[in-house]
């Protein structure tokens, strides 16, 4: 018997009843061989995870790992090292690096990376939609697909122009590529716009970022995907008005995803304490009632699933004026207790629920391996301590970034054992 990894004495969530029951797994060969109770022990390589919960790796369809250009901000070996930290098992980057990833060999330049400096989580490119990401020139989308790449965004900036919209989306519905979409009109922004036009802009004097500048480019570009076919996933969704029209387009049946944000689901304008930068980011913390709506359209489906938009900056990136410092904030390593402890505990959302939203849609809607502990599934795993109770550290991080607003929050139910095909790429207790 050889490659195998018996995990014993766990627990595993039935994400249909809500119930937690008590599990060994034996993995072999990347797979799982065997979930049952008591598994007979027979000189297996063994980890006793002394009643931790099993749950399928954690997948995040949207972070930022910097590298090339910005390697002083992350690295794809220290952001996936956040990963796995955080028990994602699976991670989009976005190609918003310098140089932009635009052409099919910066893809496979970002795979390579990936196997020679990575820690082992599945670090999945997402490439541009125009060079350069300035909105003028399409990028190759066949030879994007055929280098790896899983998704084209142009995130960072929104796509001003509709007939680029368009075209866009019927060439990725050739390739086979989703369209994943930072929504964000430029002609309803004003200069030094920095967080949401609102109750803390008015209070601060400070330029507002609208909500419809994001929901016109929702329901704009749910028109122009109706007649391509295209899959089209929702970047971030912050605005209330944005969760109606994608609620819409779904009850018509069409291919619309969309993904919320940590910091969205837990804070609003009113929870940000002053013109500090570490509530920066883009979109910006809307009104609590922008938040309900999140919530909402988390808990009926309208919203698909929960990304971090992991960004890593510099403290002195971070350090400069509101108006200038760079939107942002890092997200990977505290997701799944933060919600755990803020929407779950609080009993607005179920445990099944959240892990849902965190792993099995994911893999679903972007048809990507693991989001399912089964018999001969691929044995993509983190394990969960529900009972581990400590503040956010933000000097903990494996990230670069330590730019969070959540440093001392309470959080529990840290990921403690992330294993990627089988292989511990994580493991809490050798890191101390
Ligand atoms: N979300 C952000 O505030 N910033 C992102 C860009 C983006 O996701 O639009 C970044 O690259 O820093
Ligand atoms: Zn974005
Ligand atoms: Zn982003």
């Amino acid at each position: 018997m050889k490659n195998q990894l018996l995990l014993k004495n766990g627990r595993m969530l039935d994400t249909h009843t809500g119930e937690i029951f008590p599990a060994d797994l034996i993995i072999q060969d990347g797979r799982v061989e065997r979930i049952g109770k008591d598994l007979p022990v027979k000189g297996m390589e063994t980890m006793d995870l002394a009643g931790k919960l099993m749950i399928p790796g954690l997948i995040d369809m949207h972070i930022h790992l910097r590298e090339p250009g910005f390697e002083e901000k992350e690295t794809i070996a220290t952001g996936s090292r956040a990963a796995a930290r955080g028990g994602y098992t699976t991670v989009a980057c976005m190609p918003n690096t310098r140089p932009v990833i635009d052409t099919p060999d910066k893809v496979r330049q970002v795979w390579k990376i990936n196997i020679a400096e990575g820690c082992g989580v599945r670090v999945l490119p997402i490439a541009a939609i125009t060079r350069d990401s300035a909105g003028e020139v399409l990028t190759d989308m066949a030879g994007l697909k055929e280098a790896g790449a899983v998704a084209i965004s142009d995130d960072g900036v929104g796509v001003q122009c509709p007939r680029m919209m368009k075209d866009a989306m019927r060439l990725a519905h050739e390739a086979g590529l989703p369209v994943v979409a930072h929504c964000e009109e430029e002609d309803l922004l004003v200069p030094g716009a920095c967080v949401h036009d609102g109750s803390f802009a008015r209070k601060h004097g400070l330029p507002g970022i609208p909500g419809e500048s994001e929901a016109i480019h929702v329901g704009r570009d749910i028109l122009l995907a109706e007649d391509t076919g295209v899959h089209y996933h929702v970047c971030h969704i912050s605005a209330k008005s944005s969760v109606r029209l994608v609620r819409e387009a779904k009850s018509r049946g069409q291919w619309v995803t969309a993904e919320v944000t940590p910091h969205h689901l837990l804070l609003c304008e009113e929870d940000i304490p002053g013109p500090d930068p570490l509530f920066k980011m883009n979109p910006p913390l809307r009104s609590a009632k922008d938040r309900e709506a999140l919530i909402e359209g988390l808990k009926d489906g309208t919203i698909d699933m929960i990304a971090t938009d992991h960004a890593p900056h510099t403290a002195n990136d971070k350090a400069k004026d509101i108006r200038e410092a760079p939107f942002g904030i890092v997200g990977l390593e505290t997701a799944f207790p933060l919600l755990y402890t803020h929407l779950v505990q609080t009993g607005e959302l179920t445990l099944a629920q959240l892990v849902d939203r965190m792993s099995r849609i994911p893999a679903e809607r972007f048809e990507l391996p693991g989001g399912v502990l089964k018999e001969g599934g691929i044995a993509d795993l983190t394990v969960i301590d529900l009972e581990e109770e400590r503040p956010v550290e933000p000097e903990r991080f494996a990230s670069k970034g330590k730019n969070t607003p959540f440093a001392g929050w309470k959080a529990k139910g840290w990921p403690v054992v992330t294993l990627v095909e089988g292989k511990v790429v994580w493991e809490a207790a050798s890191q101390v």
